[in-house]
């Protein structure tokens, strides 16, 4: 259970995609002590379920998982309608001959992992056999017929990769599903909701004001990844631009599928109904 006298613990996602959500994030603004933690979508989502994290990011299955301890922050997620260019299955056969197949997935991962297990049940009435590995695509297909990356890792792999056919999981999603897909959302542990509100607004502000600016200005974010990561200015200026980082209805609507797939399948436990935390008020996803 989170402390009011601890410190509060921001997740931050360290993969490009969320930067836009967290450049302008300045915990010195704050009146209170919070520090950021920063790590792979996998990582976090741990710290979220167990409470060491307050508030933050993490992928939205782990949300689903965790939907009884959390609650979700309004108008901020990571989603794509279509293309989203860093989950990225790799793989030497073309994908209809995928379904008895052995495939590695990526350990960073939970919501694209599980976005390719409903596709290839689903979609492809497939049922092949994964492995869970680091996120390595050359080792990854010594001991796999197809890799599933996400990331930094899918774009760096994406730029090298020669080889194998490459699907795009946001690509297949919207061509079977016909909605947009979010593989980020942003919570709140619903106990510090009840012992720090306050504190736990001021961040979510913080959260909504990066938003804002980076939508009025992205150059500093794209100059920094090609610096950090490599590739051109127009390659992140396309990236981040094709990204949605709202969590409208039509993302709500595609994430609810996406939920109730998943419960069909026995991934979740329950059929979760997304509920968000607006205005000190708990509200459920409009089904
Ligand atoms: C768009 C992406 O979304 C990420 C995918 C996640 C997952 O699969 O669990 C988690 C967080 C997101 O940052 C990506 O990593 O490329």
């Amino acid at each position: 259970m989170p402390n009011n006298d601890k410190k509060t613990v921001i997740g931050k996602i360290s993969y490009t995609n969320a930067w836009p959500l967290f450049y302008h994030v300045d915990t010195d603004r704050l009146p209170f002590e919070a520090e950021i933690t920063s790590a792979v979508p996998a990582v976090l989502n741990q710290g979220m379920q167990q409470g060491n994290i307050h508030i933050g990011a993490l992928s939205s299955f782990a949300y689903g998982e965790a939907a009884d301890k959390l609650l979700l922050l309004p108008d901020l997620s990571v989603s794509s309608d279509g293309e989203v260019n860093s989950i990225l299955l790799f793989s030497r056969k073309p994908l209809e001959q995928l379904g008895r197949s052995v495939i590695a997935l990526t350990n960073t991962s939970a919501t694209s992992v599980n976005l390719l297990k409903i596709l290839m049940h689903k979609a492809l009435g497939g049922s092949p056999q994964y492995l869970t590995l680091e996120p390595d695509l050359d080792s990854m297909m010594q001991s796999a017929d197809a890799a599933l990356l996400i990331g930094d890792h899918a774009i760096k792999a994406s730029w090298y990769n020669e080889q194998y056919i490459v699907t795009d999981l946001g690509r297949w999603w919207k061509e079977w599903s016909g909605h947009p897909m979010t593989y980020a959302v942003w919570a709140v542990n619903r106990d510090a909701v009840l012992q720090m509100p306050w504190k736990m607004s001021r961040i979510a502000r913080l959260f909504i004001e990066s938003k804002q600016r980076s939508e009025q200005d992205l150059q500093p974010i794209i100059h920094e990844a090609a610096a950090r990561i490599g590739g051109t200015a127009e390659y992140w200026d396309a990236y981040f631009h094709n990204l949605n980082y709202n969590f409208g209805l039509d993302q709500q609507q595609g994430l609810r599928l996406y939920f109730r797939y998943a419960f069909e399948l026995g991934l979740l436990k329950r059929d979760v109904v997304p509920e968000l935390w607006i205005d000190n008020m708990v509200m459920q996803v409009k089904e």
